[in-house]
């Protein structure tokens, strides 16, 4: 069986807007667009996983709401799944603390002016249905 690391990413929604972030490393994905989250740790659920990522990456304090349906392929080994996710009440405002240099609330008809990751395009796709739900 081979093995299969399970990336989440979050669809942070907010007054109708989705969170996109802007990767400043590695080489090869800096400059892209992605749904900011990481790598599903050992033991630790998918939910534990992206609200740990968002508070690293970002200092906000979010709730995954709920799985968007699918599983994307990235480099081997790993999958994306998505979480639509909301900031908790009291919670700061997000920042590019680690792995971003940008951050940018999207509307629905801004949502394809950055430059997605490839591989992201299908997940953002799916996640925008829930924009302005
Ligand atoms: N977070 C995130 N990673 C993505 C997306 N699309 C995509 O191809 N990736 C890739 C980039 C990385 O190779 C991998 C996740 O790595 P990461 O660097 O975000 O995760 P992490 O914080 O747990 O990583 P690490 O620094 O602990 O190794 O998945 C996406 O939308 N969000």
């Amino acid at each position: 069986m081979t093995e299969r690391i399970v990336v989440v990413g979050a669809a942070l929604l907010d007054e109708g807007r989705l969170l996109a972030a802007r990767r400043s490393a590695p080489p090869e994905l800096a400059g892209r667009w992605e749904l900011p989250g990481g790598k599903v740790e050992p033991g630790e659920t998918p939910e534990a996983a992206l609200e740990r990522e968002l508070r690293e990456e970002l200092g906000v304090e979010a709730e995954a709401v709920e799985r968007v349906a699918g599983e994307w392929p990235l480099k081997p080994p790993y999958v994306l799944q998505v979480w639509t996710a909301r900031l908790r009440p009291a919670s700061p405002d997000p920042e590019p603390l680690e792995d971003h240099d940008a951050l940018r609330w999207l509307t629905s008809g801004e949502l394809w002016d950055v430059d997605w990751l490839d591989q992201d395009v299908p997940a953002v796709r799916e996640a925008a249905a829930r924009l302005g739900a």
